[in-house]
């Protein structure tokens, strides 16, 4: 192969994706991950992930069977009539597009470290062997208010900060009626799984920019990883996200008014396992570039958290035991690689 790097994952973590796009330069070694042959499936229709109406969800209706149905089965729903408005939406879209599209010099103001999380920049490093990501990201604690560490908030575009401020706020809402809605298409009390989050269960957004790949088969957006959040709420603007069920992966449909409410493993655990957290990747993509923004809803670190008592029975025996600091865990063995949920089992 031509070129081969023989740079360290640090010093190419160190390097903004876009920055390589830009000079032209093809993926170096550590983050070619793919040389199977899976393109045609790559392109593959998009798949018929569950379309659930949030404004129908208060009252006891077929649309919470779809809920409880969508989110055994698949673990993720796309959810429309949400309570932001497109024209909001928009927004969002274009203070991140806004945001990526700036000069290296002004984005790197609020540049993280390969160690940090919070900041512009790559994930931390992962373990030796595992291949790198083709994305950039800019992550930031957005909830609770007190825990914002605003040096690291872009000053431009102008805009963002009011936006992605009330952004959370519409994204909180939406939690809280998610949560319930979750809870009761469950027969339990509609707080329970509120309560296991607690007040304080943070809010943290990841802003992730994809860029345009020429080697979309040998590349990833983002490697195969479940979520080790409670759920993750997701705005795409274009395809590229990708969800595997029954070992096919499929590809979520871009609903320019939906977001993707998708499970981490810690709902599989309050839920003893009928919720699913799924598996799910990006795909890199040679025409379009992309943007997502990831707002992950987990409950707070230092609770203990696990089955609700109601979803455990002799018929139906606990899978999973309580746990704390699920988190911290799942990033150990999301860095290298591996799902984290069987610490969790019986
Ligand atoms: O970019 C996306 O659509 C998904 C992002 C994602 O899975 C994540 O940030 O954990
Ligand atoms: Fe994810």
């Amino acid at each position: 192969m031509a070129g081969v790097s023989i740079l360290p994952a640090e010093v190419l973590l160190s390097k903004r994706v876009q920055e390589m796009v830009l000079n032209g330069e093809e993926p170096p070694a550590p983050y070619i991950c793919r040389d199977d042959e899976a393109t045609e499936e790559d392109f593959s229709p998009v798949s018929p992930i569950p379309v659930i109406d949030l404004s129908l969800l208060s009252e006891k209706n077929d649309e919470l069977e779809k809920l409880k149905s969508a989110l055994s089965s698949w673990g993720c729903f796309q959810a429309i009539n949400h309570g932001i408005s497109s024209s909001f939406l928009n927004k969002i879209r274009q203070v991140t597009r806004e945001f990526f599209e700036q000069p290296m010099e002004e984005k790197k103001k609020i540049a993280k470290t390969v160690v940090d999380f919070e900041g512009y920049g790559a994930d931390p490093v992962p373990e030796e062997g595992q291949s790198l990501d083709w994305s950039d990201r800019l992550f930031l604690d957005v909830y609770p208010e007190d825990l914002r560490k605003f040096k690291f908030w872009p000053e431009n575009p102008k805009p963002f900060r009011n936006v992605l401020e009330e952004y959370t706020e519409k994204i909180k809402k939406v939690t809280e009626l998610t949560s319930k809605a979750m809870a009761r298409s469950l027969n339990l009390e509609e707080n329970c799984f509120l309560n296991q989050f607690g007040e304080r269960g943070p809010l943290q957004a990841r802003f992730n920019y994809y860029s345009l790949c020429q080697r979309p088969d040998r590349v990833l957006g983002l490697k195969p990883h479940a979520d080790g959040s409670g759920y993750t709420i997701i705005y795409q603007d274009e395809l590229g996200l990708q969800v595997l069920k029954d070992d096919k992966w499929l590809t979520v449909p871009n609903l320019s008014q939906a977001l993707l409410v998708l499970m981490g493993d810690q709902m599989e655990i309050m839920t003893n396992g009928i919720f699913k957290s799924p598996v799910h990747r990006v795909l890199s993509n040679a025409e379009k570039d992309r943007i997502s923004v990831a707002v992950f809803y987990t409950p707070e670190g230092g609770r203990e958290i696990g089955p609700e008592d109601g979803l455990v029975s002799e018929e139906k025996p606990q899978i999973f035991k309580k746990v704390k600091g699920y988190a911290d865990i799942h990033f150990e063995y999301y860095q290298r690689g591996m799902r984290a949920l069987h610490i969790a089992q019986v």
